[in-house]
């Protein structure tokens, strides 16, 4: 990122400092498992495997009975009955998951019907292996033999972490092998052969989850994140605030916000020039990140002007938080070249109440009136949105 480049020397770092950086830079710990993506792109994530699901699920269910004619001409006849009842059982197993999936509340969900959408024909292929038996060696019934092939491919249409991919072929390679653990056929040449392939595909698939999932992490971060301060857009951090009024409202919680603005910054800007009133803005960026706590909600709202939820917050509290802001910007001047700049910023504070944009008003207001009362300070606004003046 920008802000890293501006800030960080990698040349002086020894190498295993230079290898962890690296790791971060290309966010391989973001592809191990989801535990550091954004509670938003978690959801954006289930929606798009829910869907996946719900399409593939169909799509199976209707095609799988239409095999049953074919089936007619080419199993023995002890063995077809069996296996239209087999396939019918399948298709309507995906047919109750694509009801079922019809809405998706988180990921969990969303991993629990895609480990659904792998059992149901691995178990399918399990039921097929006992009924057809020793028939299977019959090359017009190759489709039977093929199926864990097909079902280790779906793997790819799916962005997923390494540790959710690997768990679900896990279980899926465990649930196809089944039959050949119970009959103890396990380690037969045939079997490991199978196996070896099985896992080989299962490898390609895996990567292209990681990619997958790779892209849909860059693409989620472009369209939220500022490219200078790695900060929210105001977009990304307008529907991040409203769900947060959601939550505090559901459970009674306060809210608070504060708009937060560099004092005369156009004057760094002509004094120093652009770069260093970029420099400026990381640097205030991330004293924001490192004074806050990390469930607090930071976006940068317009050139120098930066905007901040704080769930369960009271107002007397969140005035303690900003004025350790303000007192760490005025404390810690910004280097730039051979020039130390100085810096001070106001802040405008109150209570999220009806909705967050009606809010912004208000607090707009506040920190108006910090500005032009002196600046180096921060107006709260009362709960009935009345300026008192600190
Ligand atoms: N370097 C840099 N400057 C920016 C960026 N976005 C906005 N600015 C500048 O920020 C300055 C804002 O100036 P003003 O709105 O007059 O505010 P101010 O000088 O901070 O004055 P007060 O807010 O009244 O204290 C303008 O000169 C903009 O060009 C940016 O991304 N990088």
């Amino acid at each position: 990122m920008r802000e890293k480049s501006i800030l960080t020397d990698v040349g002086s770092m020894t190498l295993p400092h230079r290898l962890r950086y690296m790791f971060e830079q290309v966010r391989g710990y973001e592809l191990i498992g989801s535990r550091n993506h954004p509670a938003d792109f978690n959801l954006v994530r289930a929606e798009y495997i829910n869907t996946r699901v719900r399409v593939l699920a169909l799509l199976f269910s209707i095609l799988t009975p239409l095999w049953i004619p074919v089936d007619y001409f080419i199993l023995p006849e002890s063995s077809f009955g069996m296996m239209a009842a087999a396939r019918l059982l399948f298709s309507l197993s995906l047919l109750a998951l694509w009801v079922k999936a019809s809405y998706v509340f988180s990921l969990r969900h969303a991993r629990f019907r895609l480990l659904m959408l792998m059992v149901i024909p691995a178990l399918f292929h399990l039921s097929a292996q006992f009924i057809l038996g020793e028939h299977l060696s019959d090359a017009r019934l190759a489709s039977y033999t093929f199926l864990p092939f097909l079902i280790i491919t779906i793997h790819c249409v799916f962005p997923l972490t390494l540790r959710e991919g690997s768990l679900l072929a896990l279980i899926t390679i465990f649930t196809l092998s089944l039959d050949e653990l119970i009959q103890r056929q396990m380690f037969t040449l045939a079997s490991l052969n199978n196996l070896w392939l099985l896992a080989v595909i299962m490898s390609i698939a895996i990567w292209a989850q990681l990619s997958q999932l790779h892209m849909q992490l860059k693409l989620f971060e472009q369209a939220t994140t500022d490219a200078l301060t790695g900060l929210l857009t105001r977009r990304a951090f307008m529907s991040l605030a409203e769900s947060e009024l959601s939550r505090s409202e559901r459970y009674n919680r306060t809210l608070t916000m504060a708009l937060l603005d560099l004092d005369h910054f156009k004057v760094i800007n002509d004094t120093y020039g652009h770069q260093a009133g970029d420099k400026v803005l990381v640097t205030f960026s991330r004293q924001l990140k490192d004074v806050l706590r990390a469930t607090d909600i930071i976006g940068r709202y317009g050139g120098e002007e930066f905007i901040i939820v704080l769930p369960e917050t009271r107002l007397d509290e969140a005035e303690q938080v900003i004025q350790r802001v303000l007192d760490t910007c005025r404390e810690t001047p910004v280097q730039y070249g051979n020039h130390s700049i100085r810096l001070t910023a106001s802040a405008g504070l109150g209570e999220v109440l009806v909705d967050v944009q009606t809010s912004i008003l208000y607090i707009d207001e506040a920190l108006y009136q910090a500005k032009d009362s002196g600046r180096d300070r921060i107006i709260k606004v009362a709960g009935e949105r009345k300026l008192l003046t600190e």
